[in-house]
């Protein structure tokens, strides 16, 4: 996974993980951050989070339905928050082995290319 890019991320899809695999250690983590602007790391390297202001609560309605959709067809499923009644985030990380995998980093790729309308 060392050189994959944004593009590659995003024409991946994720793979059923109920554990046994390896977390993506903070060096690879950071430098798959690099192709997924937004992004960042928690202090504990075990999720990715990414921040939005919307437009307005029915834009971060409409845009968190999106995310759903696209974690539904994936199988793999992120912490979505709407607080404050636009500020949207979401944070990924695989459940099964208590930190990031692959996965996360794909389903980040997907939800950068969802349309979302932001404050103006
Ligand atoms: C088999 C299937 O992939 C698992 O049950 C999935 C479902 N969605 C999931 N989503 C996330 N974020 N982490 C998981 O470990 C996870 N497990």
């Amino acid at each position: 996974m060392a050189e994959i890019n944004a593009q590659e991320l995003k024409q991946k899809h994720c793979v059923p993980c109920e554990g046994g695999v390896p977390k993506v250690d903070r060096p690879a983590a950071e430098r798959l951050l690099k192709e997924l602007p937004g992004w960042e790391l928690a202090s504990d390297g075990n999720l990715i989070r990414r921040k939005w202001t919307v437009k307005n609560f029915v834009a971060g309605m409409n845009f968190l339905s999106k995310v759903a959709d696209v974690a539904e067809a994936e199988q793999h499923h992120p912490d979505i928050h709407l607080t404050g009644y636009r500020n949207v985030s979401v944070e990924l990380m695989t459940h099964a082995i208590g930190g990031l995998s692959e996965n996360d980093f794909i389903l980040a790729a997907k939800i950068n290319d969802l349309p979302v309308e932001t404050k103006k």
